[in-house]
């Protein structure tokens, strides 16, 4: 998968080069290309911003400056990519949408800041028959979208084949199965004066799974009951519903 992120501020992409995926884009499962939005300004102030028609606070990254800056990326590779913008005005990014993106062979995000990018730049784009996702990470305002390129970029890199070194805990983390996940423990056994519980030292691994479900459906009734209410219907068995 190649990725390409387009920002006034590349340096606050370097994370992708650490750890986990720093080492997938040295295995070669990933190539990012991370570009400087201004490098496609034409005036001495470098400027990518102006007012807003109708007026209001705050200012619009302008146009020209981001449809030059994507027909330029676009033309580095000629696999098909998909457009990502992060705006809190999105589509929700959720586990769905990190798995869905594991078969795109390129993916281009583009980094808003200010109030966002005239919304022109993605209705040409769209016009053009070019996939583009507007998505949000959460119910919150950042002051840019290259945090949230952050987040999105681990959640979809980490699902690749070869990334993790485990591909069973990609498909037990968190979401997969639709619930939450319980608690986790590691030595000592008593730490504080706090246990690990015992089911987890029996060795009696159905009981442990039994165990471990029941944990998962309590912290996810507890915490997220939009989640419990959205499973389909077969996914709670017989054993789920008693607990
Ligand atoms: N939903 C997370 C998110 C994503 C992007 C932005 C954002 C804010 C200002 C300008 C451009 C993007 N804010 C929140």
């Amino acid at each position: 998968m190649r990725i390409d992120v387009i920002t006034i501020f590349p340096g606050y992409l370097a994370p992708l080069r650490e750890a986990l995926l720093g080492r997938a884009i040295g295995a070669g499962l990933v190539d990012l290309a991370v570009h400087d939005l201004r490098s496609w300004t034409r005036d001495v102030h470098q400027a990518v911003d102006d007012s807003p028609y109708g007026g209001g606070p705050g200012m619009v990254m302008r146009p020209q400056v981001w449809g030059e800056a994507l027909d330029a990326v676009l033309a580095l590779d000629e696999r098909p990519a998909r457009i990502v913008v992060p705006t809190p005005a999105g589509r929700p990014f959720t586990q769905a949408t990190a798995q869905a993106w594991t078969g795109e062979e390129r993916l281009v995000f583009a980094c808003g800041r200010y109030e966002g990018i005239d919304q022109r730049v993605v209705d040409d784009a769209r016009r053009r028959d070019l996939p583009v996702d507007e998505v949000s990470i959460g119910d919150y305002v950042l002051v840019g979208g290259e945090v949230a390129v952050l987040v999105m970029v681990e959640a979809v890199v980490r699902l690749l084949p070869g990334v993790l070194g485990n591909p069973a805990s990609a498909q037990q983390d968190s979401f997969s199965d639709g619930l939450l996940e319980g608690p986790a423990y590691t030595r000592p056994e008593v730490w504080r004066g706090l246990a690990v519980p015992e089911v987890l030292r029996s060795g009696n691994h159905a009981k442990i799974a039994r165990w471990r479900r029941d944990r998962a459906l309590e912290r996810t009734a507890q915490r997220r009951p939009d989640l419990l209410a959205a499973l389909p219907e077969d996914a709670l068995d017989d054993a789920d519903r008693a607990f």
